[in-house]
């Protein structure tokens, strides 16, 4: 689908063909499609990622998401459960899921019956869904509530993404502020995660998915019901994101500080891991200074390339480098 930059998507996939991953273009809601695809596969473990993710654009169109995160789910738990043998699914919810919860840091058993988004309620619905699919026929299921993902071949829509770019090209970036009252916590921050950890924590998961039946429909006991944090338990504030992004791009932001607006986002988050810690040896190691680096160096050789050569030669630069490598920048914000 086409909620951001397809080149990117499809840049994603080429890498991904090295590595001899079979990519299929295709509607996650199709169930023909994964029907055909459950026949020609018999997949012991399904990780599905599939979804509208982008928490504000859920404003601008909402069915999208009933339509990807809900139907589309819902289609994936059809197939798997009508397949034989019946694959071990994982799949990514989110932090989003715990709303205006001011319990810190989130638990896996904190409340999330408070969203704040349509995402997150697409997403906290998909976790009740799956439950249904586990009690009935028996799925193995784990959800992976992720938070704040950020590195190499990210997504254009989050913050961390376009504030890179508006930066490089001089553009205002709008910071939001916590409106404060209330809660406790007044900066605005996330508990930004790198991908690399992100990717551990969910081979972690398909490693321990036990499957609750066999080729033939062999009942092992009951099936797992899993839910999990995957986070870096290291909130920050996006103001330091901003400074850090400044330091590595060797250009001032220009900030524009606003009230957050109701549209969805929540003031903070921060994940507490000891359940996935624990359960499926999560140890998530990169910090956001770290992180951020690696993912600035691949948006400059990926966008930049001749500004990319040049900090590297000078180590300085007016960030006003030459446009992209396809000329554009990301639409989606
Ligand atoms: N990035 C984060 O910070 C974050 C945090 C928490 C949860 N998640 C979840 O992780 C998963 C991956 O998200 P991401 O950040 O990599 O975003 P992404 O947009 O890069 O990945 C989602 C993919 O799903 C595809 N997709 C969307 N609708 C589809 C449909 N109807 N049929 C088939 N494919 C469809 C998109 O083309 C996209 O490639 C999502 O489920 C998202 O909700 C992401
Ligand atoms: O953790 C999660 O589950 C969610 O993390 C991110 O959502 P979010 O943390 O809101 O990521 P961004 O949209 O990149 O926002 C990061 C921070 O920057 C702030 N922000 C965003 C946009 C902007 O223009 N200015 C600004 O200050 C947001 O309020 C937020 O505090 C992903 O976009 C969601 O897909 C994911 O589900």
């Amino acid at each position: 689908n086409d909620y951001y930059d397809p080149a990117l998507k499809r840049g994603r996939a080429a890498l991904l063909a090295r590595s001899g991953v079979y990519v299929v273009d295709g509607d996650i809601a199709d169930a023909e499609l994964l029907a055909k695809l459950f026949d020609v596969a018999p997949f012991t473990h399904v990780l599905h990622l599939a979804a509208q993710a982008g928490v504000r654009h859920a404003l601008v169109d909402p069915m999208s998401y009933v339509r990807a995160n809900v139907a589309g789910l819902v289609a994936l738990l059809e197939a798997a459960r009508a397949a034989d043998p019946q694959p071990a699914i994982v799949w990514a919810s989110s932090s989003s899921v715990y709303g205006l919860n001011s319990h810190v840091p989130f638990s896996e058993h904190d409340r999330t019956d408070r969203p704040a988004s349509l995402y997150a309620a697409t997403k906290k619905a998909g976790e009740e869904i799956a439950h249904v699919y586990n009690h009935i026929y028996g799925l193995s299921l784990t959800a992976l509530r992720f938070f704040t993902v950020y590195g190499p071949w990210g997504r254009p829509d989050m913050a961390y993404f376009f504030f890179t770019r508006d930066i490089l090209a001089g553009r205002p970036i709008t910071v939001y502020e916590s409106s404060g009252g209330g809660t406790h916590q007044t900066t605005i921050s996330r508990d930004f995660t790198y991908i690399d950890d992100i990717v551990k924590g969910c081979i972690g998961a398909l490693d321990t998915a036990g499957r609750s039946t066999g080729s033939g429909g062999k009942k092992r006991g009951p099936a797992p019901f899993r839910t999990y944090n995957l986070g870096n338990t290291s909130p920050v504030p996006v103001t330091q994101l901003v400074d850090l992004l400044e330091k590595m791009l060797k250009v001032k932001a220009v900030r524009r500080v606003v009230k957050m607006p109701r549209n969805g986002d929540v003031p903070y988050t921060h994940a507490n891991i000891s359940l996935a810690q624990r359960e499926l040896g999560y140890r998530p190691s990169t910090d956001l200074q770290t992180g951020l680096k690696k993912f600035v160096r691949w948006y400059l050789e990926y966008y930049n390339p001749e500004l990319a050569v040049k900090q590297k030669q000078h180590g300085s630069s007016n960030g006003k480098g030459s446009r992209g490598r396809n000329g554009s920048t990301s639409s989606a914000r």
